[in-house]
């Protein structure tokens, strides 16, 4: 649905020249959400202007359904970036133009006939569930609010693909919740693919199916967010993780506590179905070692299960062996941590 090809964005000439992105290379397909992730200045929103040639690369192919962008006239880019629909961290909504005529702004751009714009609108509007406050300006309206006015003015023209420049970063947890909600509704309804970019890790587990970690104008890192974050391979990733989780001090103490000649602590990951199973009482029953849980949570990926566990199991290095390979073989990540 979406190649980038050898995309590399340098801003300025000469001394004052900053390469934003190199070289990068990046496929996305029909219908998923694909998340990118970066911290400040990594490349993030070059990259996702990218796509719809907001930003036009220094180098490189932007393939968007079969259509090469670059190559475009800019007549024929106006016609392909109908197809793009976008939404934005501070909305950039028409502050003189109520929430009716905002949805209606990009209808009216294309001649759309008056009663063709009202029934698309009230439909838009029921979508985001805004029909009470369609005559209200924006300064009216909650953050919450006004990105729901931004997804039905980007979803007027039937877009194929939704860009999503850091869209929750200006709202409260609830509200982000809300909205990313209202995201996967309308990408599981209309197959639309979602491009997000987000510097919370919780954005991309919330909705996302696949994630790329962007660092220093390049992807480090890119997978099924399932395996990218129960198996972070770089530092970028884990630094992500790790931000998430407000364990990291006392956990640490209690490993350090924890340590001892006939004990090993072991990070147990549960996923799927096997998140609320007893394979870890089964087995240390059969083995005969002893556990102490110093650490545990569940969530969710997307709409999957997880669990992580820290445990210290204590007994013969032998049989704590014997119990790390069972637990393998039921099919649980076991990672020994000390
Ligand atoms: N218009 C511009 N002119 C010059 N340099 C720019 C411009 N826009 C971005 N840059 C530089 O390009 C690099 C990438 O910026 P970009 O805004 O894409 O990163 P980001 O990951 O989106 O960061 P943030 O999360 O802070 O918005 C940064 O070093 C930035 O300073």
């Amino acid at each position: 649905m979406i190649n980038l090809k050898g995309i590399t964005k340098v801003y300025g000439k000469g001394s004052h020249a900053a390469t934003a992105l190199s070289g990068l290379n990046l496929s996305i397909e029909k219908g998923e959400i694909f998340g990118v992730i970066g911290h400040s200045g990594a490349g993030k929103s070059t990259l996702i202007r990218c796509i719809n040639l907001l930003e036009r690369p220094t180098e490189g192919e932007v393939w968007v359904d079969g259509v090469e962008l670059t190559k475009l006239s800019q007549g024929q880019l106006q016609e392909q970036r109908r197809k793009i629909g976008m939404i934005f961290q501070h909305f950039n909504l028409l502050s003189s133009a109520t929430v009716y005529d905002n949805i209606a702004f990009p209808l009216r751009l294309t001649g759309s006939s008056r009663a063709d714009i009202d029934t698309k609108v009230k439909d838009l509007l029921a979508l985001v569930g805004l029909e009470e406050h369609r005559d209200k300006y924006p300064s009216q309206l909650s953050g919450g609010q006004k990105q729901r006015v931004g997804i039905a003015r980007a979803l007027a023209s039937d877009p194929d693909v939704l860009l999503c420049d850091e869209a929750t970063s200006a709202l409260d947890p609830q509200t982000t919740d809300a909205i990313l909600k209202l995201l996967l509704d309308i990408n599981k309804r209309f197959h639309l693919t979602i491009v997000l970019i987000t510097h919370e890790m919780h954005v991309i587990q919330s909705i996302c199916d696949r994630v790329a970690v962007i660092h220093g104008g390049g992807i480090v890192e890119q997978g099924k967010v399932t395996e990218v974050f129960l198996k972070p391979q770089h530092e970028v990733t884990r630094d992500f993780i790790r931000s998430e989780s407000q364990n990291e001090g006392p956990l640490r103490t209690a490993l350090d506590a924890a340590a001892g000649d006939n004990s090993q602590a072991v990070k147990i990951t549960f996923f799927g179905e096997k998140t609320y199973g007893s394979a870890l009482s089964n087995v240390v029953r059969e083995t005969g070692v002893s556990f102490a849980i110093l650490h545990g949570t569940i969530s969710t990926i997307k709409d999957v299960p997880y669990g992580q566990m820290i445990v210290r199991f204590e007994g013969p290095a032998e049989a704590i062996a014997v119990t790390i390979a069972e637990l393998t073989a039921q099919g649980l990540e076991v990672e020994v941590i000390s």
